[in-house]
């Protein structure tokens, strides 16, 4: 039997990946950082089968005894400060967990045990300002956010303890990856949230910030079964995972509302809070060495995947509202809104 290793293990990525590691007979160990409120949403159905480590990736000790414990075949780093909106009220923090957090983990796994696998959760936001397009593994990188400038560290990082100490580890590049467990801040979800809420009378509008950005956006259920298939390989490398589409934020909008058969311009309100310092304008990835090298394909559309998030947002608000209306006796007018981000 396997063993794996996952940082960022209750995140969106972290929870598909272990349930596509389990279902492939692997015993998974999640390290999770301690926190008062602990956070299992994700992994809920499958928390009792995970061997659950406490570390930090801000902490090579924890780190070092992590990799001990678990004695990992395969260690995938998907652990980050990932908003890249709070990047820059947050850099510090931000450099600390996604770009030197990678290297902790790095020499972890070279101090204990150098033979096993890496995964490093590298990201599209390394191209930033694009220099050319569509990008691939050889596009030079032009990082915008103190978020896309620690991933280039962590991926220079992981290419370097490759050359520099023989180690398997491998990048992939991802683009945007989404799903119903996506994060409330992060523009899918926030969008699919709002629209439900809008339907079922909680919401009256959705404050955005740039409509024109353009986005390769794929499935996370997709995307984490090429992490695994990077390190089933004869020889590490590094790829590109991607959908090689790309569409609007308006467009994500537009198609979100008329799920519902609603118009989005009677409640996109443009809100410039929501408008980032620095913004990356167009993201579309060429995964064609994924494609040959790997024989990964990514099988969930663009609609596919709005029209899933938006049907799951509205049955979980609607669950929330009887909740609330048996347990509380409240309103929907009295149902809390998530704080807005
Ligand atoms: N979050 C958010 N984004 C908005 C909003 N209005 C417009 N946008 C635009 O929507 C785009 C996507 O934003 P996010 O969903 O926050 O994702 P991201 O910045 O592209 O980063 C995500 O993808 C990366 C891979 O390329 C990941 O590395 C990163 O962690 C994150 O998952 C950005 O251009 C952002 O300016 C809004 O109200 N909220």
């Amino acid at each position: 039997m396997k063993k794996a290793l996952i940082t960022g293990i209750t995140g969106q990525d972290g929870s598909y990946l272990a349930e596509f590691l389990l279902s492939k007979g692997y015993e998974v160990y999640g390290m999770r950082r301690r926190t008062s409120t602990p956070n299992f949403q994700n992994v809920e159905l499958i928390k009792d089968q995970i061997q659950w480590i406490s570390g930090d990736l801000t902490d090579l000790p924890s780190m070092i005894e992590a990799v001990r414990e678990a004695d990992p075949d395969e260690v995938y780093n998907l652990a980050a400060q990932s908003y890249v909106a709070a990047s820059w009220p947050q850099p510090s923090l931000t450099t600390q967990v996604t770009a030197l957090g990678v290297n902790n983990i790095l020499e972890a796994v070279r101090i204990v045990k150098p033979n096993a696998r890496f995964y490093q959760a590298s990201s599209s936001e390394m191209f930033g300002k694009v220099l050319e397009t569509p990008q691939r593994e050889t596009t030079p990188f032009y990082p915008r956010s103190p978020y896309g400038v620690s991933k280039v560290y962590g991926h220079w990082i992981t290419v370097n303890y490759r050359e520099s100490f023989n180690m398997y580890a491998c990048s992939g590049i991802l683009f945007n990856h989404e799903s119903p467990r996506r994060g409330h801040e992060f523009v899918t979800r926030k969008v699919t949230d709002a629209v439900a809420r809008i339907k079922l009378g909680l919401q009256s509008e959705l404050r955005m910030g740039n409509l024109d950005a353009k986005r390769d956006w794929g499935f996370a259920g997709d995307y984490v079964k090429a992490m695994w298939l990077m390190l089933q390989q004869d020889t590490p490398d590094d790829y590109v995972i991607s959908t090689g589409e790309m569409h609007t934020v308006r467009e994500l909008v537009d198609i979100a509302f008329s799920q519902v058969d609603l118009d989005y311009q009677d409640y996109v309100v443009l809100d410039p809070k929501f408008v980032r310092p620095a913004e990356v304008d167009l993201l579309l990835g060429d995964c064609t060495k994924a494609k040959q090298q790997l024989g990964w394909e990514t099988e969930v559309s663009f609609e596919q995947l709005v029209k899933m998030m938006v049907e799951e947002d509205l049955r979980r608000v609607q669950a929330e509202i009887a909740y609330n209306n048996i347990y509380h006796g409240h309103t929907e007018k009295q149902l809390t809104k998530p704080v807005p981000l």
